[in-house]
């Protein structure tokens, strides 16, 4: 065991691509934590999706082993927190575990939407901040400048603020030497009874539920029995380890230390993030604090192309539902699209990584309707209820009204583009909530209807302002509007799954965009086919796509009966990712294309 003195717990806070990955990477690599042949690029965004992706999901640990120019020896843990929006609340609940943070500032980018928000959950957390100036090798690096906006934006000191490469390596040392000097030691009591925080846990199919802790007070040992203090249960240890990045094994893990357990825990579901864990005989005094879970805020149906793979799809979503407890679902009929799920995520990447799990590790085509939000359905009767899929609205003789989750949005832009930001967020029914300038950018809050974010808000942002926007939100609650629920009917029958909610005003607009876009996915058939928007039995909008006949062999001549039979083959295979209502067949495509929004 390490003493207190000794120990430097911390997190890396920044915004996407402002460098946190390849920083944490030369940290760990400039003091041989790993050899040259071991490291990996970003070592620690371990999954396939991540590295592809280039984001952090799930938060990582690793313990470094430095020498400081002192002579002395520290251990430095660094938490890696995931970057994007939908997982702010994990990284406000890792930054619990640690006493500091290094603020990552892109040198030639300046602060960013996701460089604020993240910084507010270390100053929430009671963080000493290490300014870090990151890519001071590129020839737009323009420290000063960072530095002042550090100061005027964020209001922190960063006269003393570190000049990085994390690319070439200048300056890695300062930060190793202002992690030990500048970073405050944990505190916590040896002979104490065990008060052990439980920060993250994940599924591994090798060890069972492995469990990140933070030790508080005392001393967990291997073999030990503890308790879980939120529901009692007990458990024994059998493993107890550091990360370094890898799992290494070690007896002991002292206050201050944070490392990993297992105790043959079967879920993820059984241990809560936040709980404090002690020893089953000898309890600590009082639980720490504890956080509320994380609720998911974005819903959509997840339906297999070929309905033969059902069963393949339940593993596949239990699977995953065992490595992460914020992913919820329920099994879901749906008369257009047969038997499904209905999933729960805490955003739209959220929902973008699982689908794209599913399609890629298990090999299932899926098809996942509208993604939505979760409204509250006020009766007449006095009751609430709460909407998860619009398919569901209840009958409207018996509801008073509808309210809708809204968020703050905060949005930070070169003034060059500030005219486009305001124009959609307006068109998102947005309300502005502040307008103030940094430099030549501007900062925009917004009050907006959580449900016109949710599908295609970030890339259309992305798209008006050239990728140069940045974005960040927080739920501020519910508040009452004038929702529909409007149907799509395609030959006159209605597709549950393309049922959406809308705000009365812009129904019509959204109807007819979204009848013009079926109309030219769905492909013609040997009838008449009507594509309609309604609101109850009222239609709004109405396209008609003409009869046609498609007759692929039409092409071939007579007698080459196995080529013909091959196109055939070819077509047939083609249906199979459509999926049929009544007579027609609409490909999956559309579900998803039909919704997005080009204002
Ligand atoms: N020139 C230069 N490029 C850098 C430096 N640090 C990081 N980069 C590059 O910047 C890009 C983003 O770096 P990452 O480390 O992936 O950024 P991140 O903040 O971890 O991003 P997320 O994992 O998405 O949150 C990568 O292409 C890096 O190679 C640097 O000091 N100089």
């Amino acid at each position: 065991m390490t003493p207190l003195s000794h120990i430097r717990n911390f997190s890396i806070v920044a915004h996407i691509d402002h460098g946190k990955s390849t920083l944490a990477d030369r940290l760990i690599q400039s003091t041989n934590t790993v050899s040259e042949r071991e490291m990996k690029e970003q070592m620690l965004d371990s999954m396939d999706i991540e590295r592809e992706r280039g984001i952090t999901i799930k938060a990582q640990t690793v313990r470094i082993n430095y020498t400081a120019r002192n002579g002395e020896d520290y251990v430095l843990n660094l938490i890696d927190t995931p970057g994007h929006v939908d997982f702010a609340y994990e990284v406000s609940r890792s930054m619990r575990a640690v006493e500091g943070s290094l603020l990552v500032v892109d040198s030639t980018q300046g602060v960013e939407a996701q460089t604020l928000a993240n910084v507010y959950h270390a100053i929430e957390a009671d963080h000493e901040i290490v300014p870090v100036l990151n890519k001071i090798d590129l020839p737009a690096a323009d420290c000063d400048r960072v530095a002042e906006q550090i100061e005027d934006v964020i209001g922190i000191d960063a006269s003393e603020a570190i000049r990085v490469s994390a690319k070439t390596g200048v300056g890695i040392e300062d930060t190793l030497e202002a992690i030990v000097h500048r970073l405050p030691a944990p505190k916590g009591t040896l002979d104490a009874p065990l008060k052990a925080m439980l920060v993250d846990s994940w599924y591994d199919s090798y060890l069972g539920v492995i469990v990140l802790v933070r030790i508080m007070d005392g001393v967990l040992k291997k073999g030990d029995r503890i308790r879980m203090m939120q529901n009692g249960s007990v458990h024994h240890v059998d493993r107890i380890g550091v990360f370094r990045p890898g799992m290494v094994e070690i007896d002991a893990l002292g206050p201050g230390e944070i490392g990993f357990l297992t105790a043959s825990i079967k879920q993820v579901r059984d241990t809560r993030v936040g709980d404090t864990i002690t020893h089953e005989k000898k309890v600590c005094d009082k639980a720490l604090p504890g956080f509320k879970p994380s609720q998911p805020v974005v819903f959509c149906g997840l339906f297999p192309v070929d309905s033969a793979e059902f069963e393949d799809l339940r593993d596949a979503i239990e699977k995953l539902a065992l490595n992460d407890a914020s992913f919820s679902f329920e099994m879901e009929t749906s008369a257009a699209l047969g038997f499904g799920f209905r999933c729960g995520f805490l955003g739209l990447l959220h929902l973008e990584v699982i689908r794209d799990r599913i399609v890629r590790e298990y090999d299932i085509d899926l098809i996942t309707t509208a993604p939505s939000v979760i409204y509250h359905i006020h009766m007449k009767d006095g009751t609430m209820r709460e909407l998860h899929n619009p398919a569901d609205m209840p009958d409207l003789t018996h509801v008073d009204h509808l309210e809708e989750p809204r968020i703050k949005a905060t949005i930070l832009v070169p003034d060059d583009y500030l005219g486009d930001v305001l124009k959609l967020c307006q068109d998102r029914r947005g309300i502005q909530q502040d307008l103030t300038y940094a430099g030549s950018r501007a900062m925009v809050v917004y009050d907006l209807p959580l449900n016109e974010v949710v599908f295609d808000f970030y890339d259309r942002l992305k798209s008006v302002t050239k990728g140069y926007a940045s974005f960040d939100y927080q739920m501020i609650g519910y508040r009452q509007d004038n929702l529909v629920k409007m149907q799509i009917l395609v030959n006159d029958e209605p597709v549950d799954a393309l049922s959406t909610m809308v705000h009365r005003d812009r129904a019509e607009t959204r109807g007819r965009a979204m009848v013009e876009k079926l109309k030219d996915l769905i492909p013609r058939h040997m009838f008449k086919i009507p594509i309609q928007a309604a609101i109850g039995g009222k239609v709004i909008a109405r396209e008609t796509l003409s009869a046609m006949r498609k007759d692929v062999t039409a092409k071939c001549y007579g007698g080459d009966a196995t080529r013909k039979k091959k196109l055939l083959e070819k077509q047939k295979a083609g249906k199979k990712k459509m999926r049929q209502f009544g007579k027609v067949d609409i490909p999956q495509e559309a579900f998803i294309s039909a919704l997005k929004m080009d204002g």
